[in-house]
């Protein structure tokens, strides 16, 4: 690189410029020090300039994982990163998300040090795309991707449903979409955006339980129609699900002498309701009272025939929220799509391809390589799209190079976790207790391996 002609300017003159312009700005020089943090970057992550200036990124940040920096990377590698997403805490207990370009800043040919320009896309993580329903937050049939005969099936039983007063019951492994489905059948009914309240079972106590159901009773004539989601009634204690089994045959009788209910339930069973009954998970008063209209929620497994449509939905809805232009998906990525289970259904599909499409840098469709890590490890041999992930995958395997020490810890622990969410029905405080630490200890490693990426209206998430 020929030497810089003419005077140099400034740096606290760049300084100010920059400091008029919409992009976090950060400048480090060779040993990580920061030269330049503009006012963006300031706002961007609550720190003053002079919480930084001359120190080591290393000492101020808490980054995870540990070697996420990628100004860090930049230094070692000397090579520009594009489109990284980095999430991490500031000083202030923060969390903030951003989309990252950085590159690497030369002297007279030599490293002189790195510059980060970075967009915060943290308020963009919440936005989801409309429904017909003209509420941000709910689904609608208008919305629903797939078109599977078994989808078809459902949406018209869920359309046919709304339009009768009966409580409903739907079925379907964890992830499958029940709460999209009980979403669409509320916008259906022609309900108010604002009256769809969603109960996680899971976290029901018999205090709260009873509070929810009296101010429902009470207030009914003052509210308008509500949907009361009760999500995953099989977690919910023998005793409640009794009490609850007594509070719906009165608001059933209510119905029949109203002209139109002011509470209609929907509860959701993600488990075979008889083998539920045998195991003395499900009261079997409660199942015949909600089995008058019953719905099945298919498993991706069962609907392979929409993982193209469900991967291009993901890519097109990432699209929107990060203004990338990424253009899909391999064919490559939906043969081994098509060759997986997915045991955790639609909400698994969405974390792969949340995890490929931040791995994506330039490039324009999604193959093999951007796929998280964890989820390659199922592929032994991705052409022969044979799946397996038993524990051996994480093994010496012939032929292939030995990993680091660090990298196969951190396989073996984001494996682990993932079983152990798995095993407890993506309940963290049971999965918590099960690993024996913190709740905040697992959220903080669930983010960091990039096992949970959105949280739900309800969900202990
Ligand atoms: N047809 C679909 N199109 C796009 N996204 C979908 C679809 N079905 C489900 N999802 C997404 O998958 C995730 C899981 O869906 P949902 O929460 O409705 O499943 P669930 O069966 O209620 O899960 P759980 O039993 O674990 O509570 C959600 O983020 C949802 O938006």
């Amino acid at each position: 690189m020929p030497a810089p002609k003419g005077n140099f300017i400034d740096l606290q003159l760049v300084s100010q410029a920059l400091d008029h312009i919409q992009l976090g700005i950060h400048m480090v020089d060779i040993d990580g020090r920061t030269i330049l943090y503009n006012q963006q970057m300031r706002v961007m992550e609550s720190m003053e300039e002079i919480d930084l200036l001359d120190k080591r990124l290393q000492d101020i940040f808490k980054f995870y994982p540990d070697d996420n920096s990628t100004l860090l990377q930049v230094l070692s590698s000397k090579k520009p990163v594009l489109n990284v997403k980095q999430t991490y805490f500031n000083v202030h207990g923060r969390e903030i998300t951003t989309l990252n370009n950085t590159y690497p800043v030369w002297n007279n040919g030599e490293l002189a040090g790195a510059i980060e320009i970075a967009r915060d896309v943290s308020s963009n993580e919440q936005i989801r795309i409309r429904s017909g329903s003209g509420n941000p937050d709910l689904s609608s049939f208008n919305h629903w991707t797939g078109s599977s005969p078994l989808i078809k099936e459902m949406i018209f039983e869920g359309k046919k449903a709304s339009r009768s007063d009966s409580m409903i019951l739907l079925i379907g492994e964890a992830g499958s979409g029940k709460e999209r489905l009980a979403q669409s059948i509320h916008v259906e009914r022609g309900l108010s955006p604002h009256a769809f309240h969603s109960i996680d079972c899971r976290d029901l106590t018999a205090g709260l339980l009873k509070e929810l159901l009296s101010e429902f009773k009470t207030k009914s004539a003052e509210r308008d129609a509500a949907t009361l989601f009760f999500d995953h009634i099989e977690s919910l204690e023998m005793s409640l699900q009794k009490q609850l089994t007594s509070l719906l045959t009165q608001w059933k009788l209510d119905i029949r002498s109203a002209d139109k209910p002011s509470i209609y339930p929907i509860l959701t069973l993600s488990t075979d309701p008889i083998d539920a009954i045998q195991s003395e998970l499900l009261d079997k008063d409660l199942y015949y009272l909600m089995s008058e209209v019953l719905i099945f929620v298919p498993s991706l497994r069962e609907r392979k025939d929409d993982l193209r449509e469900l991967a291009d939905y993901f890519v097109e809805d990432f699209n929107l929220r990060f203004q990338m232009e990424i253009e899909g998906v391999s064919s490559e990525v939906i043969k081994l799509f098509t060759a997986y289970d997915w045991p955790g259904n639609v909400r698994e599909l969405q974390h792969v391809m949340e995890a490929s499409l931040f791995a994506m840098g330039q490039d324009r469709v999604v193959g093999f390589t951007h796929l998280p890590h964890y989820f390659r490890l199922k592929f032994d041999d991705p052409l022969n799209t044979k799946t397996s992930l038993d524990s051996s995958s994480f093994m010496i395997r012939e032929g292939k190079p030995m990993q680091t020490l660090d990298a196969f810890l951190r396989e073996a622990e984001s494996y682990y976790i993932q079983k152990s969410l798995q095993y407890h029905h993506y309940n963290v405080t049971k999965t918590a207790s099960a690993l024996g630490m913190s709740r905040q200890n697992l959220q903080y490693r669930l983010k960091k391996n990039n096992l949970i990426r959105q949280s739900k209206p309800g969900s202990p998430f």
